[in-house]
């Protein structure tokens, strides 16, 4: 068995970037840029007034009050298109433009503009402007052609923003990875479906259709198969064009855990199997056809362990990501930890803060890889590197904070 750091270097070592398409600006949000964004303009594109009031020459009001004459009124988008000349001012608003001449900014609050209100023809000034006040200048923000976004990244709110003011209405992103995704199962069925004696809904192809869809790839949830080779064989070649194939279930050793074999005939190039983990020791990474393949383990919590850890990376090394190992933080243990034995633990926790704000994790009294709730419940995964000593309560543990991209 392989350990948890090995098994995900080798699925990312084995998969490359997916290609790219050209997407509008709309659409790019928690998208993977695949392209550089330059700037396609200066912002702003001229000297622009940071407040409301009066653009003047910083020498006129060098002695308050200074009285000056009111030439010209120029909104945002509306430039003034004379000269302030010695003893001028011109009224302007947050983003106008500076007129030519003025080199100051004066806010109206620092005049007798409310006495006088708009449209009067003087302003008296009350205070000593420094050169440059309230002045934004041309290309401040950015000049034209300075690299704004880099590839590889993932698109905040806040780059789409960026991309937008630099001129942008369309980006090249990576296109999504395609991720079929197969339960299998003879006791396997759907929510909603009536459920036989020894039967079990399928919560699996769900949770991995949220968990690709939450990465940035795009899901295709085929019908669940039967515990027939022949079946789960005939459904994996359908899905052609897969970037990835997931599997869950028919994993392990029994009679009836049958991908290995069944995906045989289809050339299954088996990289590894087994992880020495808990939960989702029965993991297989390989290729079938163009496709890679994730083989989970069909206990629920093993399969959503093994794609946090293992399938979010993936499809990130598909988007041309590196491809991390989840981020951990250090929590205080807030019970006694036993010994572990060789396998690397993941103990489903709660997180709290003790009375001095410190992180507490707490590991749930049920740690079955069939127990849903639990996991559901969680809000860390408690980090037990193999042959790890017994840890007393309040010691210093790693955790894996769930939650992230809404897992
Ligand atoms: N003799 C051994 N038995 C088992 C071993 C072992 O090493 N030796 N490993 C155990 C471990 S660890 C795990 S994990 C499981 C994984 O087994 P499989 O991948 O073969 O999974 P199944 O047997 O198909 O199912 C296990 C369990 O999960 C339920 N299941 C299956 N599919 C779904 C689904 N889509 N949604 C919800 N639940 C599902 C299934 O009904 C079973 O209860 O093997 C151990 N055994
Ligand atoms: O690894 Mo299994 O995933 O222990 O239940």
């Amino acid at each position: 068995m392989i350990s948890v750091a090995e098994a995900r270097q080798r699925i990312l070592a084995a998969l490359s970037p997916v290609g790219p398409e050209v997407v509008a600006l709309s659409a790019a949000w928690g998208r993977v840029l695949a392209a550089p964004v330059a700037a396609r303009l200066d912002k702003p594109g001229a000297d622009v007034s940071a407040m409301d009031g009066f653009a003047v020459r910083a020498e006129d009001c060098a002695r308050p009050p200074a009285r000056l004459r009111v030439v010209g009124s120029a909104p945002a988008g509306h430039p003034f298109r004379g000269t302030v000349g010695p003893g001028e001012a011109v009224r302007l608003f947050t983003g106008s433009v500076i007129p030519a001449g003025a080199d100051s900014v004066v806010v109206q609050e620092d005049t007798d503009f409310a006495e006088r209100g708009e449209g009067a023809g003087e302003v008296e000034i009350r205070v000593v402007p420094k050169p440059g006040a309230h002045v934004r200048p041309r290309a401040g923000d950015f000049a034209h052609g300075t690299m704004l976004l880099s590839p590889p990244r993932r698109l905040t709110a806040r780059d789409v923003g960026l991309a937008a003011s630099a001129g942008h209405a369309w980006l090249t992103v990576r296109r999504r990875p395609r991720v079929a995704i197969l339960a299998t199962g003879d006791e396997v069925t759907l929510p909603g479906d009536p459920v036989p004696e020894g039967g079990v809904v399928s919560s699996n192809g769900f949770v991995l259709e949220s968990v690709v869809r939450a990465a940035g790839g795009e899901p295709i949830l085929l019908p669940i198969a039967p515990d027939d080779p022949e079946a789960i064989a005939a459904a994996v070649a359908a899905a052609r064009g897969a970037d990835l194939v997931v599997t869950s279930g028919g994993a392990s050793v029994g009679q009836h855990d049958l991908v290995r074999p069944a995906l045989a005939p289809l050339g299954l190039a088996l990289d590894f199997w087994k992880i020495a983990m808990r939960p989702g020791k029965p993991f297989m990474f390989g290729r079938v056809g163009d496709a890679a393949l994730i083989g989970l383990p069909g206990n629920p919590v093993s399969a959503t362990v093994c794609a946090i850890l293992f399938l979010v990376p993936a499809i990130e090394r598909l988007l041309g990501l590196p491809g991390a190992a989840p981020a951990t933080v250090r929590a205080r243990a807030g019970a006694r930890l036993a010994a572990n034995d060789h396998r690397a633990d993941h103990l489903r926790a709660t997180l709290a803060r003790d009375a001095d704000g410190v992180l507490v994790a707490t590991p749930a009294a049920r740690q079955d890889s069939s127990q849903m709730a639990v996991l559901a419940a969680a809000d860390a995964l408690i980090l037990r590197p193999p042959d790890a000593p017994e840890v007393a309560a309040g010691e210093w543990v790693d955790v894996i904070p769930l939650g992230g991209r809404d897992i």
